[in-house]
């Protein structure tokens, strides 16, 4: 991403100058610190990405998730190692689905897991329901000691989570999105946290949508111009290593 001549917003970006690191994005670069700052991995759950789950069974086409795994994998290391706190959401309800609402609930009538289930009765229990293997993270993506998990019932994991709590408890201020559905669950939460004070950036090749590639492009297109911010898993690796090497030089 070329930001040589983009300025540079964020939190504080001149309150903490000493240990900020600058993420390229767009329309900005961004000024963050590892210890303000979280990883967040949304729904990377059988469910949205993997052949058999509830996206492919209900008619979305995921068979380019594949890279964006292990982009997100990527992210994860770079994360980890320095020391960003790393945050997993899992949507899903509970097998009864009274989570999900009944017939007064929008969300019944607007979960396309719920209408594949309600065509499909036979499916019924086995999408996005606690314990089972479409509510489980993919294999490749699984949390580690210091990760969180934050389960949710809606697409904002702002909404009946501790989400909001965990953040303002540890200082974090922005918040890095990957994930599925850039368009559903990463734009949701990005937008919450928008109204919440929070600085949101998403690493494009990082997210994959539930739809055409054009509601990528739109949801993109939406978060760089109101809500947040734009960025790459490569700008995000490179920003944070060279940040863990200027600080191990001066240590
Ligand atoms: N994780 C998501 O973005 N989910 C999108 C749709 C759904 O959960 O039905």
């Amino acid at each position: 991403m070329n930001s040589s001549s983009s300025p540079v917003v964020g939190y504080a970006p001149n309150h903490s100058h000493d240990n900020s690191m600058i993420l390229p994005a767009r329309p900005e670069s961004l000024a963050i610190n590892a210890n303000d700052s979280a990883l967040i991995v949304v729904d990377m759950q059988n469910a949205y990405s993997t052949k058999g789950g509830y996206l492919d069974l209900a008619g979305f086409d995921i068979s380019s998730t594949g890279p964006v795994i292990e982009s997100i994998a990527k992210a994860i290391k770079a994360a980890r190692a320095a020391g960003v706190q790393v945050i997993f959401f899992q949507n899903g309800w509970d097998p009864e689905y009274a989570e999900a609402g009944g017939p007064g609930s929008p969300n019944w009538h607007k979960s396309n897991a719920m209408k594949t289930m309600r065509k499909n009765p036979e499916l019924m229990g086995t999408l996005l329901a606690k314990g089972t293997w479409d509510y489980d993270l993919v294999d490749e993506l699984k949390p580690q000691p210091g990760d969180l998990v934050v389960p949710k019932p809606r697409y904002s994991g702002f909404f009946n989570t501790a989400f909001d709590s965990l953040l303002r408890s540890r200082g974090i201020r922005n918040l890095v999105f990957t994930g599925i559905a850039t368009n559903v669950c990463v734009e949701s939460t990005l937008r919450d946290g928008f109204f919440l004070e929070y600085f949101g950036v998403v690493l494009a090749d990082a997210t994959h949508q539930a739809g055409p590639d054009y509601v990528q492009q739109a949801s993109l297109y939406n978060i760089e111009t109101f809500f947040g911010w734009v960025s790459t898993v490569d700008d995000f690796c490179t920003t944070l290593a060279t940040s863990t090497q200027n600080q191990g030089a001066t240590a």
